[in-house]
């Protein structure tokens, strides 16, 4: 059985990503790509490197094309709680890359987003998609909302942690980003060649991935977290780090800090708890690392991805999968590049 996947938002980063997993995944038909600036052209007049793989054509709207099983919504925030509602009518499942759908509530999101929510029922039946966390939830879900790219990897060197009760209610995260991560259209500050040979720190303070880290680690562990969350933006193009800093509540040891890591993802395919986490050992694949440190009385957790697979459209696959009934890793069972 083939399924029927449409994107909306072809054109942009997380979407030909999308593209390229879904091209040559066992068990999906890429059916439709749109773009409002290249509605007729053909798919590979933009994406080049999907010749070979596909033949269709950009349409404007999701509903030109007929008949879709499940569609991804990949553009900026806004557009899917438009788009959702009617797509849910038809029977068809979504999953949301941006944040429409992650926090859950109304009041909360007009807060962050700075706009009123228009879709509150969906928001409220919404499953916060982080497979390692909430598997189970996702499974049963018909709409799934993809965790940003640093709350990802914030979430996965925290929330174990947390859960454990070895360490205090607060943290520090010290969030470091490729430029690939603020889109086609980023602003002047975060654009390459602005920031291409510099650091800086962003958004510090307000940056909208602080409530999603606060809420994926309450649904989790269970207890309040308070997050200091600063993200900078590094030469790279692709790739993301999140150093989480700690206090430990009592004389917690090395081991039992890994004993915390190895339990939670000791049988997972895509994280990894290793010695010395690395950007390069994970770019371009849906591989996460998390790695620990005991200093003294506090401990550092990182958290390492690449932002447009683990960060967006490879854990997009991985929900995808689950919420079909597929297996999990379908699509996505590469190695990153190494070099
Ligand atoms: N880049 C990253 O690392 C990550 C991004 N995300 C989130 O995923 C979403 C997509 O990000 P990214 O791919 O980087 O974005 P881009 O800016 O690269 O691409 C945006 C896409 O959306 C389309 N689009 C823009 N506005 C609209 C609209 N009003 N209606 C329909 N289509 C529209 C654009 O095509 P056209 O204008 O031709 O229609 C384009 O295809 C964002 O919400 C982002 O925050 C999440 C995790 C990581
Ligand atoms: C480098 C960079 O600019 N990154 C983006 C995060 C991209 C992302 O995941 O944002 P969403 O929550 O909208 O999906 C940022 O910091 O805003």
């Amino acid at each position: 059985m083939s399924y029927r996947v449409g994107i909306i938002g072809g054109t942009g980063y997380t979407g030909s990503e999308l593209s390229r997993l879904l091209c040559r995944h066992p068990d999906i038909e890429l059916a439709a790509l749109t773009s409002r600036s290249n509605a007729g052209k053909d798919v590979t007049s933009v994406h080049g490197f999907l010749r070979g793989y596909t033949d269709i054509k950009f349409t404007e709207r999701i509903s030109d094309t007929k008949d879709l099983d499940f569609v991804m919504v990949a553009t900026p925030y806004g557009v899917a709680m438009e788009e959702v509602p009617a797509l849910r009518e038809q029977g068809i499942k979504c999953i949301d890359l941006s944040g429409d759908y992650r926090l859950k509530d109304a009041a909360l999101y007009e807060q962050w987003y700075g706009k009123e929510h228009s879709d509150p029922e969906g928001l409220e039946k919404a499953v916060f998609g982080q497979p390692e966390l909430f598997r189970e939830r996702i499974k049963g879900a018909d709409l799934v909302a993809n965790p940003g790219c640093y709350a990802t990897s914030a979430i996965l060197a925290i929330a174990p942690l947390m859960k454990s009760g070895l360490v205090h209610d607060d943290v520090f995260v010290d969030g470091k980003s490729g430029t690939s991560g603020a889109g086609m259209t980023p602003s002047a500050r975060l654009h390459h060649p602005t920031c291409g040979e510099s650091v800086i720190p962003y958004k510090i303070g307000a940056h909208r991935h602080q409530p999603e880290i606060d809420m994926a680690v309450d649904m989790f562990a269970g207890s309040h977290l308070d997050v200091a969350f600063v993200p900078h933006l590094v030469p790279i193009v692709r790739g993301i780090i999140s150093s989480c800093y700690f206090r430990l509540k009592k004389d917690a040891s090395q081991e039992d800090v890994d004993a915390v890591y190895e339990k939670q993802y000791g049988a997972e395919r895509f994280v990894h708890y290793v010695p010395e986490p690395s950007i390069r050992d994970v770019v371009g694949s849906n591989h996460a690392q998390v790695g620990s440190k005991v200093l003294g009385n506090r401990v550092v957790s990182f958290g390492v991805l690449d932002n447009l697979v683990k960060g967006a459209s490879g854990q997009a696959v991985q929900n995808m999968n689950l919420m079909l009934g597929l297996p999990e890793a379908d699509g996505l069972d590469f190695p990153g590049l190494g070099v």
